[in-house]
């Protein structure tokens, strides 16, 4: 064994692996998509043909498939030094990563239900590798974690008081991982302590959340009880109005019906009727189609906005960061936002920000700008790589 750590990732019908080494340097990553389909595609990063996997094949399929053809490239050892898991829920239960034993398993099962997509799926992962490598160390990276110092009045929802009592209805908050990087990156960009930091991290992807920093740590953010709520994202409505539940059932839609149709119909795809990808939306709205620009026009804005109400947790900002796909790769999204809120001060350096901030601090505000804002590629996976080598075998922090 030597300390190569893997990272695995399993989404709803995806899976990324990414293998670093003792220095933290990525070594390689991997990516099987539509699993549980005819149309299962595994690549790994560099290579140009596809890792062969039967038709449907599983995650467990794509995981062992992926990691022999790691071994057989001879990236891999035979067993890595540890493995860290995204797990995307952990409820109240999880402060901090955890290694995974049994109890700890049960533990995340218990979650499944306030994540019903995703803790089961990360589940499926982590029985795969434990039965793959059963004396290697298994860490659990929960999304969640980085939020739990959120104080009461950040988490907790307007509604009767046993609802969360009973039935731990709160705000959890996601994208942990990355919002916890950006507030480390951040400072070292500006050369302050984390400790004396305070930012607010867009983390702009598939999923978007926003997150109000303070000195290091979570003090308010725009995702809840689950991944939904908050800002426009790709298929998901964020922030609605929760009358329209009762509304809708008049028009003969089920709960659970409207649920579905505000994760997976709704935001860019649902307001475009086009595509739930920004850069595929940004060329649409360019040749003139009218519900991508109003697609584009309302994300910017609910972003806005929620910049503006995440300052109301920080008596000082030293720095608005943009990360994840859109967020690094958009000079568009990031100029219509910060025009929403030139009343607060912020203005943009149009040359920096379409260059995407690559200079070494990532800035991309103007001189005159009120705050300083940046542009920081996220990297979920190093996080996670890095507290499975911390708590592979310290499995209770201080
Ligand atoms: N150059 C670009 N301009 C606009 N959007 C972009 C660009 N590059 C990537 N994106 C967008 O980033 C989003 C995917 O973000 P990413 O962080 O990779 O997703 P995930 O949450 O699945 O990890 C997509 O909407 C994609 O269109
Ligand atoms: C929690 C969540 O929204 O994750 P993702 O952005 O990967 O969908
Ligand atoms: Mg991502």
């Amino acid at each position: 064994m030597d300390d190569t750590r893997l990272v695995v990732n399993c989404g709803s019908s995806s899976l990324k692996l990414a293998l670093f080494d003792a220095q933290d340097r990525l070594i390689t990553s991997a990516l099987a998509e539509r699993l549980n389909s005819c149309n299962v595609r595994a690549t790994i990063s560099g290579k140009d043909s596809p890792v062969a996997l039967p038709s449907e094949a599983s995650h467990t399929q794509a995981l062992e498939a992926l990691i022999d053809e790691f071994r057989a490239l001879g990236l891999m050892p035979s067993a890595p030094s540890a493995i860290g898991h995204r797990v995307v829920h952990g409820g109240e239960t999880f402060r901090h990563s955890a290694l995974i034993d049994d109890a700890v398993r049960e533990a995340i099962d218990a979650c499944s239900g306030l994540a019903p997509l995703h803790n089961p799926v990360n589940l499926t992962g982590i029985d795969a590798t434990r039965a793959m490598f059963p004396r290697v160390p298994q860490v659990a990276v929960f999304d969640t974690a980085f939020h739990q110092t959120l104080p009461r009045k950040a988490f907790h929802y307007a509604v009767p008081e046993y609802w969360y009592r009973d039935w731990g209805v709160r705000r959890y908050g996601f994208h942990g991982t990355s919002h916890k990087y950006m507030a480390q990156e951040a400072a070292r960009r500006l050369g302050q302590p984390q400790s004396n930091t305070s930012i607010i991290s867009c983390h702009l992807g598939n999923g978007c959340s926003i997150t109000a920093i303070r000195n290091g740590i979570s003090v308010d953010t725009s995702m809840g009880l689950t991944p939904l709520e908050g800002l426009v994202m790709g298929t998901r409505s964020g922030d609605v109005d929760p009358g329209l539940f009762d509304y809708l059932a008049t028009k003969g839609l089920s709960a659970k019906r409207v649920n579905k149709a505000l994760n997976s119909e709704s935001g860019l795809l649902g307001i475009s009727g086009q595509t739930n990808d920004m850069r595929t939306l940004c060329d649409l709205a360019d040749n003139g189609h009218e519900a991508s620009n109003l697609a584009i026009d309302i994300f910017c804005f609910r972003l806005a906005k929620y910049i503006g109400g995440m300052m109301t947790s920080l008596s000082r900002l030293d720095a608005l960061v943009f990360t994840g796909g859109i967020g690094e790769n958009s000079p568009r999204i990031r100029q219509m936002t910060l025009e929403n809120l030139t009343i607060l001060g912020f203005s943009i350096d149009h040359e920096a920000n379409k260059n995407h901030g690559r200079q070494a601090d990532g800035r991309v505000d103007e001189k005159n700008s009120r705050f300083p804002v940046l542009v920081i590629p996220t990297n979920e996976e190093l996080v996670i790589a890095r507290e499975a080598a911390r708590f592979a075998h310290a499995p209770d922090p201080a």
